[in-house]
């Protein structure tokens, strides 16, 4: 996979809730081998574009395009099992089982769900080591703390050996250590290939890390470029001047 590949595109997209255009014509593209920043301020359309990307919601108009093919259609899983993983703002883990548990099940329904041939051991295995969990893995989800659950989030995505990994807010509750971490983290997933969409509250960690930003505001695409493009845009300036609390 070359870095610049488009991996997800939506092209047109829009949602409306009643008389509320929630995404309003929206295409963007996430790319191979790379960190891309999905922002806005609050009520920007963020989560709901997610959810046509991930079909969760079904759009009003536009196409959601996976490694080059047309997947507005498809249901959630359909998707999963072409590659697509995704993380929630909410935690959505056993909290009552251990760190290496939440991995297992997500392993064992990747194995029932697919053909692939997996050994969900050694995947766990080699997932809690990339993740660098393997010190906790022993330890319930409830007794580690929100910092390390969002990895354990990543963590149990990985195990599906996705191509498209897509996060909504994973670094909140994680202290600047564990932010500083978990970038290092994203960024080598990214340098192993793995397209990955980031949105986030943490305005300096997406700068930092993403290689290209989409800015949304009331539903629609306002910009899209590098860190320097996006922060030197007028509209992006307005749209966050405007906003009590940004994402
Ligand atoms: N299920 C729904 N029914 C009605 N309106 C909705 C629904 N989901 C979202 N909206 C509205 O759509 C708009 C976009 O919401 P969305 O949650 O996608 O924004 P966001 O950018 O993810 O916001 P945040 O940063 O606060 O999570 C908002 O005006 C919201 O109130």
């Amino acid at each position: 996979m070359s870095p610049s590949e488009t991996v997800l595109e939506t092209t047109g997209v829009v949602v409306r809730f009643g008389g509320n255009t929630a995404v309003d014509d929206v295409g963007i593209d996430i790319r191979a081998a790379g960190v891309t920043g999905l922002i806005g301020p609050n009520g920007a359309g963020k989560t709901t574009l997610y959810n046509c990307i991930t079909g969760m919601q079904r759009p009003d108009a536009g196409r959601v395009v996976f490694d080059g093919q047309d997947v507005t259609g498809l249901a959630p899983g359909a998707r999963a099992r072409r590659g697509m993983a995704r993380t929630f703002q909410r935690l959505e883990l056993f909290l009552s089982l251990s760190v290496r548990d939440n991995l297992r099940v997500a392993g064992d329904i990747v194995r029932a769900n697919t053909r692939r041939k997996l050994d969900v051991e050694a995947e766990t295995d080699r997932v809690l080591e990339l993740t660098g969990l393997t010190d906790v893995a022993h330890l319930d989800v409830s007794d580690i703390p929100t910092g390390r659950a969002r990895v354990v989030e990543v963590a149990r995505a990985l195990m599906t050996r996705p191509r498209l990994l897509l996060l909504d807010e994973p670094a909140s509750g994680q202290t600047e250590q564990e932010t500083e971490k978990f970038a290092a983290m994203l960024r080598a997933l990214a340098d192993d290939g793995l397209a990955i969409c980031l949105v986030e509250h943490d305005l300096p960690l997406v700068m930092g890390l993403c290689s290209r930003i989409h800015v949304l505001d009331h539903g629609v695409l306002i910009a899209s470029g590098t860190p320097a493009e996006v922060q030197a845009s007028p509209a992006v300036i307005e749209a966050y001047i405007g906003a009590e609390v940004v994402a």
